[in-house]
């Protein structure tokens, strides 16, 4: 792409990540001989940045790839809305139907994937991606990147095929 453009969302958000399991799989060997707690399996929340790239090879009749204004309204809702100081929830996640009768009264984004930061990502992506379809604008815009600011120091980014 010869043009990108980034536009960078915050939430709040609580989530667990069920399924980490630090003492299993292959990569348990990078932390041989460390004491582990698996602490993202409790129920805990984030400051989330979102950062949504775009691009093009060419601008448009207003010399932008798209106006930041756009990509903002198509996400808004998502993020305001959807996830904004919700509990994203995997409803293959062992707690969920327990989670639902208990706090299904409160503002709870169900999802089909454990919600880790790479996890979320491509949901944001994937999103986009229909939203541009959608338009009639597929091909003259392409979602390159989404990046989920999971903590300070955490991040994971998809950029599609
Ligand atoms: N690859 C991934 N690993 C982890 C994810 C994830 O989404 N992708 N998520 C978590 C937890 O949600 C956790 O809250 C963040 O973990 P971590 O970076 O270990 O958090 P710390 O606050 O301990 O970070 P430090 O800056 O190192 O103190 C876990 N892993």
């Amino acid at each position: 792409m010869k043009y990108e453009i980034t536009k960078i969302f915050r939430f709040e958000a609580g989530h667990r990540v069920w399924k980490q399991d630090l003492r299993s799989g292959k990569t348990a060997k990078l932390s041989e001989g460390v004491v582990i707690e698996n602490k993202c399996v409790n129920l805990h929340g984030h400051s989330y940045v979102l950062e949504v790239t775009v691009g093009s090879d060419t601008l448009n009749e207003q010399d932008v790839v798209v106006d930041f204004y756009h990509i903002k309204s198509a996400l808004k809702d998502l993020v305001d809305n959807v996830f904004d100081h919700s509990f994203i929830i995997d409803v293959n996640d062992p707690i969920y139907p327990k989670f639902k009768e208990l706090f299904g009264c409160y503002k709870i984004t169900e999802v089909d994937f454990c919600p880790t930061a790479e996890a979320l990502a491509k949901y944001f992506y994937d999103f986009l991606v229909q939203k541009l379809k959608e338009a009639g604008l597929e091909e003259d815009i392409k979602v390159v990147s989404v990046t989920l600011w999971e903590t300070a120091t955490g991040k994971a980014t998809y950029r599609g095929e």
